[in-house]
């Protein structure tokens, strides 16, 4: 029997869905250890390798068949926009992905002005912005703590991530629209569907039964 490989993405999803894979008596203890740096892991038992990558590359692993099956967030996926199957909402890692900024920017956003929008997601945005509200603007790529963008002047307003919104809170900022809802879910390349399809099937129909 061959490996049957899971890409997870490494972060704050990674144990939360091993604790769902436990549930469906799928373990793997090395990739609890916190302290490791330790990419890899195998379960020789049920022939499981799991992997640790950075989250953006999950999807990239999956379509290209380097891992049979990947988690990663939603927010991931539209960004992403790779070939695979999406076949389980495993309902962790719940957020939204919103436009958020200074109140005084609802003004800019309703009057359609050409504003500068700062995100680590340029794909989700630009899809919000020209497809869905057909409003022109200038979107602003980066990395990380996004918030920033509009209060040092580098943008007016932000599409990211909201959970809490404690984040925008304490920095002043606000949610002025909501894009879409985003949770972790399970993708599939397309051709291990085929080939694998009764082991694989076997973990998305466990799955949903424990969710
Ligand atoms: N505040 C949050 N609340 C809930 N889920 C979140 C939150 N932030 C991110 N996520 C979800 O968790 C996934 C992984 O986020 P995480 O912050 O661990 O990595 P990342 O920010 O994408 O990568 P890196 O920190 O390596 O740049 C995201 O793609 C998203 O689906
Ligand atoms: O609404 P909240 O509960 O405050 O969560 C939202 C924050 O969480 C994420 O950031 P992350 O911790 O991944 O850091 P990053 O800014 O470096 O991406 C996201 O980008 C927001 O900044």
């Amino acid at each position: 029997m061959r490996y049957i490989t899971m890409a997870l993405a490494k972060g704050r999803l990674a144990l939360k869905t091993m604790e769902i894979m436990e549930k469906i008596g799928i373990s793997c203890e090395e990739i609890k250890d916190k302290s490791s740096r330790k990419l890899i892991f195998v379960n020789e038992d049920l022939k499981l390798k799991f992997f640790l990558a950075k989250a953006s590359d999950v999807p990239t692993y999956v379509e290209y068949g380097a891992a049979d099956i990947g988690v990663v967030g939603k927010d991931t996926i539209l960004e992403e926009g790779r070939k695979m199957y999406e076949v389980v909402d495993l309902g962790l890692g719940k957020c939204r992905m919103c436009v958020a900024g200074p109140a005084s920017a609802r003004e800019l956003l309703h009057h359609g002005e050409l504003i500068r929008v700062a995100t680590k997601y340029p794909n989700i945005a630009k899809d919000y912005f020209y497809n869905k509200k057909h409003q022109t603007v200038e979107i602003i790529k980066l990395n990380g703590s996004i918030e920033l963008a509009p209060i040092v002047g580098l943008s007016e307003v932000i599409v990211d991530i909201v959970e809490t919104g404690s984040t925008l809170r304490e920095n002043g900022l606000e949610v002025l629209e909501e894009i879409c809802n985003i949770s972790a879910r399970m993708v599939v390349n397309e051709v291990s569907m085929k080939m694998e399809n009764e082991r694989i099937t076997k973990i998305i129909k466990d799955l949903k039964a424990v969710l």
